[in-house]
């Protein structure tokens, strides 16, 4: 288990160092319009999770997106105090 900080540190020190095998790489190499499309699946994942798949289901679509709109912040050097400072 880890928290949404413990995530965006995770992901920011694999695309400093781009471990080999690693999906958070090869997304950023895929580049902000392919993160973005994965975005909008995974929203539509989340959606039809919590109108049909039940409480388990539903949170692990959220963690999935979660994990994709980390992945377009480090794209876009989006930094959490960025996203934070407008909640
Ligand atoms: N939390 C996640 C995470 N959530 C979702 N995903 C990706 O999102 C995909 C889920 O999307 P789908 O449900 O559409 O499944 P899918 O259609 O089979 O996926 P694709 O064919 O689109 O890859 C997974 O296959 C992963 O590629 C994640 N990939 C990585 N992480 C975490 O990110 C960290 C870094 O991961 P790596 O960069 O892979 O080392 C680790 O802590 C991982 O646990």
């Amino acid at each position: 288990m880890k928290t949404f900080d413990q995530l965006y540190a995770e992901l920011t020190d694999k695309a400093a160092t781009r471990p080999e095998g690693s999906g958070t790489v090869a997304a950023l190499d895929a580049g902000v319009h392919a993160i973005g499309k994965k975005i909008v699946e995974e929203a539509a994942e989340v959606w039809m999770a919590a109108e049909h798949e039940g409480h388990e289901r539903t949170a692990e679509e959220i963690s999935q997106l979660l994990y994709h709109l980390q992945v377009l912040m480090v794209a876009s050097n989006i930094t959490l105090d960025d996203v934070y400072s407008h909640l």
